[in-house]
């Protein structure tokens, strides 16, 4: 891939955060409207991701009529959702916020509604505050045949990069989110 996805000599292993949620644990949404993993979007992807070893996860997301581009079959913009979800969670292993600076993605073969697609994802290098990673997604399982790859930079920003650019009526909605988790994962990572 891309130099701007590759990590410096001089970057360091990713280092799991003591409190990240035990390997096999669902991380649950980071916020209720998000696309990737909100349960308040019908035709989202419902993405569920499970804390791995180390700074890795594994994530599945059923593809539905909803997510089609051609006939029976997944749009790639919905397949780099799911990709650029499960690499955002990750961040969560660190106790980090971080966006998306780059995502690049290798689409291998077609993906059929009603699959369940399968992901595996790991930080692989942090320089600063850019964060290096990778993931993988399998059809059906996670012996199933590759269907998609990436590799991804994620810059690190201040709970500010939400509050100053997005709007104010859901960043008051997020704010009283009764959800714990939820909230923490917006506002405790980084103070
Ligand atoms: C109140 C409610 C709170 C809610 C809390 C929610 C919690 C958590 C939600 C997360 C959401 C998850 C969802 C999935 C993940 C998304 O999809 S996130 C959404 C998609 N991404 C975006 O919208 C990001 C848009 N871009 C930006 O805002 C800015 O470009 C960035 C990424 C913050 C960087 O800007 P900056 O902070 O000014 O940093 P900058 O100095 O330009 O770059 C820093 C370094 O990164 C490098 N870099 C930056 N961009 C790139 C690039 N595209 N390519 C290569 N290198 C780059 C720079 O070259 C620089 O390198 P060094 O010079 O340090 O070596």
């Amino acid at each position: 891939m891309s130099t701007a996805t590759t990590p410096p000599a001089d970057a360091a292993a990713p280092v799991r955060h003591p409190d990240a949620p035990a390997p096999g644990e669902l991380l649950g949404a980071h916020y209720e409207y998000c696309f990737g993993c909100g349960g308040g979007q019908p035709h989202g992807l419902h993405l569920e991701a499970r804390a791995g070893e180390g700074v890795s996860l594994t994530a599945e997301f059923t593809v539905t009529a909803a997510h089609q581009g051609a006939p029976g079959l997944a749009h790639g913009g919905v397949l780099a959702t799911a990709l650029d979800e499960t690499l955002g969670s990750l961040n969560w292993l660190l106790r980090v916020i971080a966006v998306t600076g780059r995502l690049e993605t290798d689409f291998v073969r077609p993906v059929p509604v009603d699959t369940v697609l399968f992901l595996e994802a790991e930080v692989t290098a942090v320089a600063g505050r850019k964060i290096y990673s990778r993931a993988t997604g399998r059809i059906g399982g996670p012996e199933g045949p590759v269907a998609v790859r990436a590799e991804a930079l994620f810059i690190e920003v201040k709970v500010d990069h939400f509050i100053d650019n997005g709007r104010p009526e859901e960043i008051q909605a997020a704010m009283a989110d009764p959800d714990q988790v939820r909230r923490a994962r917006a506002f405790e990572v980084n103070p």
